[in-house]
């Protein structure tokens, strides 16, 4: 099972430029969750302060009691061996086939035999989806196959925590919906702790259990899908609707003036409440995701909290099935 990724205050400066503050968040166990936010408000940062690689001024990420700011350069080592790392070119090497490039993490940081390195590293590519592409070198596959080698490379460590950065970015809408499928997919599989940075709409409204959003150096909202899917916050609602009319300016954020002008001129209303889409399910024939279940649980006791839309989405989806069971 997933390892619950907990975030405590946590703030982020390179030099005099604040790149987010305070944020406090958990990712459950074995859960997916998605974080998007207008372009450089800090996501990609916030993936490597996840896993060690940058060090935020202030805050704890906590996983397994190691602190992955704080604690020691060793332990913050060992902690990143549960983790699988998707970025959004697939960073695979160039003058390598799939196979090796897939099998390269195993090679680097285990004493596995050559033969059980091939049995991982097929099981892996079965999983997604390249059987018979393993011989090929990244420049004779198209951009979704080297994302879904990425993925595959991930996943041979058999991580517990999983990172994707942006793994739809540059992938056509109809492959983007393959890919968010294997996501979920996975999911069920080996039930890690997801994290998906997107900008992709179709992604955040069908693949995640939680769902947050950065935006003006904040975290803005952070909890089950339904509940940002359902907000009528203006820099969400705006950001769900891709419209120019809104907080979001090219730059971030609108001045006040610009915005007044907007309210003025009747934009930025949302048109009534949006409807939530139906989170995808895993594949036919494959486990049911746990995460999904405990996901219930965890939701259905924190209702109380919850906004009267998102609760009336939740109540919504979890309505009861044909043959008798609950989605
Ligand atoms: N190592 C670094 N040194 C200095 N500044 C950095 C560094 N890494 C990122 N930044 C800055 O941090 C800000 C946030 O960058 P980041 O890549 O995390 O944004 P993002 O939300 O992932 O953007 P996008 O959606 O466009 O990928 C940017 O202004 C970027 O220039």
């Amino acid at each position: 099972m997933g390892i619950e990724v907990v975030v405590e205050g946590l703030t982020k400066s390179f030099g005099k430029q604040n790149i987010w503050q305070d944020i406090s968040l958990t990712l459950p166990a074995g859960e997916v969750s998605v974080m998007l936010g207008p372009s450089g408000t800090g996501k990609t940062v916030f993936l490597k302060s996840i896993i060690g690689l940058l060090k935020p001024e202030k805050g704890r990420v906590l996983i397994n009691g190691v602190d992955m700011v704080n604690s020691p350069e060793r332990e913050i080592m060992e902690t990143r061996k549960l983790f699988g790392l998707m970025f959004q070119d697939g960073a695979l090497f160039g003058s390598m086939s799939l196979f090796d490039n897939i099998a390269f993490p195993l090679r680097e940081h285990t004493r596995k035999k050559e033969s059980e390195i091939r049995r991982i590293v097929m099981e892996r590519i079965d999983i997604v989806g390249l059987l018979g592409a393993e011989g090929k070198l990244p420049g004779e596959i198209s951009g979704g196959m080297r994302k879904r080698a990425g993925l595959a490379r991930a996943l041979v460590l058999d991580p517990q925590i999983i990172l994707c950065d942006e793994p739809d970015s540059g992938l056509d809408p109809v492959r983007t919906a393959y890919l968010s499928q294997l996501l979920i997919d996975l999911n069920a599989q080996i039930d890690a702790t997801m994290l998906i940075v997107t900008h992709n709409l179709d992604i955040a409204a069908t693949v995640p259990d939680n769902m947050g959003m950065l935006f003006c150096r904040n975290l803005v909202t952070f909890g089950p899908r339904e509940v940002l899917l359902t907000s009528d916050m203006p820099v969400v609602s705006q950001f769900l609707a891709g419209r120019r009319e809104g907080p979001i300016g090219m730059s971030e954020e609108k001045d006040a003036a610009t915005l007044a002008a907007e309210q003025t001129n009747g934009f930025g209303h949302t048109a009534g409440p949006r409807t939530v889409v139906p989170q995808l399910e895993p594949s036919p024939g494959l486990p049911v995701r746990q995460g999904a279940l405990r996901r219930r649980e965890r939701v259905l006791s924190m209702m109380g909290q919850l906004p009267d839309a998102a609760r009336t989405a939740i109540m919504n989806s979890y309505t009861p099935t044909l043959d008798g069971g609950r989605r």
